[in-house]
Formats: C-alpha cells, structure tokens, sequence
C-alpha cells in the first residue's frame, strides 16, 4: 500500500493542468495514468483534425481562383497518404510536445502506469498496486460512442480515436452523427475528394438550434456532401462484398468503403468503479458534482474535463483541472470559480459558433431575437467569397443584455471570442453598437444584426447614439 496526499487520475488536459500546480507545491503525489500519452486534444482530437481541415480548406481554394483571374487551379492534385502524413507529423509534434514537457519528466515513482479504479473511499487499485490518496483528481476524460451492433463492421467504421492512422484517404466515406467531430471531419474529407454521406439523427447539425441557421447550414453542407437530417441510419456489411458496407438511410441504400462514427462521446467513468468510494451515480452513471467548485458530493475527490459530461472542450477541461486542484488543497474549504460564458467553435466552412445560452434555450426564456444573414450584405464577405451564413442574437428584453449569439460564418472563431467577453461582461445591445466598427470587416455584420436588435428592443428609436445616452 502506497500512502500519498493528492492522486491525479488520467494525464489529460484536466489531469495535467492540476498536475502542473500539484508539482510544484509539493512532492506527496502520485499521476496514475491508462492508455497513451499526449492527450486527447493533441493526439485524436482538436490538433489532427486542425491539420486535416486546413490541408482540406487550402486544397478548396483553387475552386475559387478563377474568378480572381487566377489559372491552373484545376490541375492541382490530392496525394490521400502525403495527407494523412502531414496530419500525423503535426500530431506527433503536439503530442509529443505534451508529454516531453510533462509527464515524461515526472520524478521515479511519481507516475503510475495501468487504469485505476476504486476499491475504497480513499483506496485506488492500478493493477496489482494499491494507492492510497487523502485528496483525489479525476480527469479520465471520454471515449467515443458505437452501439453495440455497429462493432461486426470490424475495420470498416472508425472513430476520430483511429480515423487518423488511414494511410490513405478512402473514395467513399459514411458519416454518422453530425456534431461538431462528424461536420468537421466530413466536410474537410469532402474537399479532399472523397464521396461523403452524412447522416444525422437531429434536425440540426454542430449543435446549432437557430432554424434559418440550421436551414442555411444543411444548404451550404449538401453542396459538398450528400446530408440527411432527422434521419436513423442501418449499416450492414455487403454479403457480396465483404470491401463494402451499405448505408440504409431512408428508402435509400448506398454502399461505402468505410464508416466514421461520429455519435459523440461518454464519460470514462464505468471502469472508476465510483460506488466502492461510496459515491452515489444517477440513472445515467454520472456523480453529483458541483460545476464550480468540482467536488463530488462533500468528498475530498474532485471531477474535471470530458469526464464530468459538462462542457467537453479543451478550455473547459484546463479551467475545472485548475479549480480541481486548488480545491484538493483547500479541501474541506473549498472555493467557487465561477464559469466562464459558454463558447464553442466548429471548424468547418462556414464556421459555427455557440455563444452563450443557446437560441432555443433564448427563445424558452423570452429572448428578443434577430437573424442576419450575409447574403449580399457585407461588402468584405462577398470580396472573400464567403457571403454564406449569418448570426442569431438574442437580447433580454428588459436589461437589453445579451443573453447568447449562434453564428454560422467566416471567422466566427474571433467574433465568437468577442460576444463571449461582451456577455460575460453583461454588456447590452447597445453597449456594443457604442463600439467602433471598421470597414470593410466581417464584424459590420454583427453591427448590422445589434441595429436590428435594438430596432426591436426599442422600436421607437432608431439613432444608437442616442438611445445609448439616454440609458
Ligand atoms: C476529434 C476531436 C476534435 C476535437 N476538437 C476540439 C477543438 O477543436 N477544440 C476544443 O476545445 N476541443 C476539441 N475536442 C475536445 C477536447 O479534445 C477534449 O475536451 C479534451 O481533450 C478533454 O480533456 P480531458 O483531460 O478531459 O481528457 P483526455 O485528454 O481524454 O485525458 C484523459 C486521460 O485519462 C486516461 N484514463 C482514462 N481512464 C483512466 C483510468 N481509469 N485510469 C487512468 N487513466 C485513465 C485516458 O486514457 C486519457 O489519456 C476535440 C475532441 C475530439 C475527439
Ligand atoms: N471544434 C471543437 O471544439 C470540437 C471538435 C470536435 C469535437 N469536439 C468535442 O468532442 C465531443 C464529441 O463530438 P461528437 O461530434 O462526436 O459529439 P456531438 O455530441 O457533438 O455530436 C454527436 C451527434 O451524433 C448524433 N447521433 C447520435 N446517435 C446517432 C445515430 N445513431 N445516428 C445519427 N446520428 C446520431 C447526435 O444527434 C449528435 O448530433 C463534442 O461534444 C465536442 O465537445 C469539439
């Protein structure tokens, strides 16, 4: 039995940010880590598929090159394994940048290879070692969904976890479950010339609840990619051809080379074995935990990152392994770090952006709403041939604060960061049409939407300026 004051479970984004405080305020730790090194993020998740959709989005610009007086475009060429080998070079340049600059460099005994799981409130068992910890960090982030049946494709249907090993790029590509992994992914194989066919079970797709947006997104998404929205998809080997797998989606069968499964992702919770710490799951396997202060129940054992199910992005998972870990020291006293405004960015062509609450949630909540779409409306988008999409606001009707913004647009990374501060800093439509505005940028588009939403706060007024004196 190993006697230490702090255990980190699972050397991930989460993990390794509270890791990063741990060492350097005391040595009475231990980092028990499963599975490979170099983080989701940087070894399946956002930094390969960056790499992917940027090889993708150059590749689509010759599409575009003609119209500027530019020729030759159309005698550019794809190389599918120099793709998939650019994509694995920045991987491992990520990845093993992560763990070079941390856990490789974790003292003798300081890291614990092998998955923990429980066996006491405060007993972890890693293979044939106990370890037991005063105060504990769980941060075993998430694995991706495939229902039970779906495995007798065998090698045929991947996940993000394996899509990025693909030697080459395959010529037909089944999409299922258009999230963020599945439009990002799908897209960026389409521009690369593979025949993608992407099913989504929602109405919707990359989380977008705006319906002109989500009508816009599946326009411009199915002129790249065959889209089915709302609709369940049967897959099934070829019997005369064990290369194939048939895609049933509707009345509609299309046969596949390979399938990506897209479904979203579950917490690595089942083998933690969280009972035997006498910690209570709800009817979805999860643990009550508090979102700001990261505890579970009143327990000297915090949960951080993908793990808790809350937010499962790369940001979020830093910020609650860095709340995780002072609170393991503050322990019982634990403190509060409120949340930041929620933002999330797909990395497609549109990019889509999630600020704040969302528009159904808005409209639930009475929200006064506009929608903009570009079209023919903002002088630097259409020079830039990307005059596609448009923003959802929503304000409060009574303070005029915004309550959350969805965009489906170039750039929506930056102006998405930009309605992230303005609502965490509670501003009102008409505190941001007090700002300046360049032109010709992007960001007239967003000042053409607050016009309209002040317009339908205060119908009455139409000089900005005027309305924002008289507050
Ligand atoms: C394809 C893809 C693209 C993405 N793109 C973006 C993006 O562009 N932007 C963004 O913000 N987010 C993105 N994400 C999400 C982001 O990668 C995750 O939110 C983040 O990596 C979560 O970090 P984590 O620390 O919670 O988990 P992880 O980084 O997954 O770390 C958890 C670690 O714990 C280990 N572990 C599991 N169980 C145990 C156990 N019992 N004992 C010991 N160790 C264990 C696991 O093997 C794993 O290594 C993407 C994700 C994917 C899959
Ligand atoms: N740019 C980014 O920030 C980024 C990029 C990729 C992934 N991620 C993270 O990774 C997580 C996982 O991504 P994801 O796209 O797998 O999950 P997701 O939850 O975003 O999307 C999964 C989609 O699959 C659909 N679906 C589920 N079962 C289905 C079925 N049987 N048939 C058809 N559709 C089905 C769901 O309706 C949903 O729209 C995300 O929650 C996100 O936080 C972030």
């Amino acid at each position: 039995m190993r006697k230490v004051k702090f255990a980190i479970i699972g050397a991930g984004t989460a993990g390794l940010n509270a890791l990063g405080y741990i060492r350097r305020q005391t040595d009475d730790f231990v980092m028990i880590h499963g599975g490979p090194y170099g983080t989701t993020c940087a070894r399946v998740g956002c930094m390969p598929s960056k790499a992917l959709i940027h090889a993708a989005n150059h590749y689509e610009q010759r599409l575009h090159l003609d119209i500027c007086g530019i020729h030759g475009g159309d005698k550019l060429e794809v190389d599918g394994a120099e793709v998939m080998k650019f994509v694995r070079q920045l991987r491992d340049r990520f990845s093993g940048g992560v763990h070079a600059n941390t856990t490789a460099t974790l003292k003798e005994g300081q890291l614990i290879e092998g998955y923990a799981e429980f066996v006491g409130p405060n007993q972890l068992k890693v293979g044939d070692e106990i370890v037991e910890a005063e105060r504990i960090i769980i941060g075993t982030g998430s694995t991706p969904v495939v229902p039970g049946p779906w495995k007798a494709l065998g090698d045929k249907l991947l996940t993000s976890d394996e899509i990025f090993e693909l030697e080459t790029l395959p010529k037909r590509l089944a999409v299922i479950g258009l999230g963020v992994i599945g439009l990002e992914l799908g897209q960026a194989f389409a521009r690369l010339g593979v025949e993608v066919t992407a099913v989504e079970m929602l109405n919707t797709m990359a989380g977008l609840s705006s319906p002109e947006l989500i009508a816009e997104a599946e326009k411009l998404m199915s002129k790249e990619m065959k889209v089915y929205l709302g609709q369940a998809a049967d897959l099934s080997l070829n019997p005369d051809n064990e290369d194939e797998v048939l895609l049933k989606v509707g009345d509609e069968e299309i046969a596949v080379d390979l399938v990506l499964g897209s479904l979203g992702r579950r917490p690595n919770l089942a083998g933690l074995n969280l009972p035997a710490a006498g910690i209570e799951l709800n009817e979805r396997g999860m643990p009550s935990f508090d979102l700001e202060t990261m505890q579970i129940e009143d327990k000297p054992i915090f949960i951080a990152g993908d793990v808790n199910a809350f937010r499962p992005i790369l940001h979020e998972a830093g910020d609650e392994g860095r709340a995780a870990v002072l609170n393991a020291f503050a322990y019982p006293e634990v403190k509060a770090y409120p949340r930041k405004t929620m933002l999330g960015v797909a990395f497609s062509e549109p990019q889509v952006g999630l600020i704040g609450m969302s528009y159904a949630q808005a409209e639930k909540q009475g929200a006064v709403s506009v929608t903009f779409m570009l079209e023919r409306s903002n002088g630097r988008a259409i020079v830039m041939g990307q005059d596609k999409g448009g923003l959802s606001l929503y304000a409060d009707p009574d303070t005029y604060e915004l309550f959350g913004a969805e965009l489906l647009m170039a750039d929506a990374e930056h102006l998405g960061h930009m309605l992230a501060w303005a609502i965490q800093d509670k501003q009102t439509v008409f505190d941001l049409l007090m700002k300046p505005f360049y032109h010709p940028v992007l960001e007239e588009a967003l000042q053409d939407a607050l016009r309209q939403l002040a317009h339908k706060l205060q119908p009455e007024r139409t000089n900005w300026v005027e309305v924002e004196l008289r507050q």
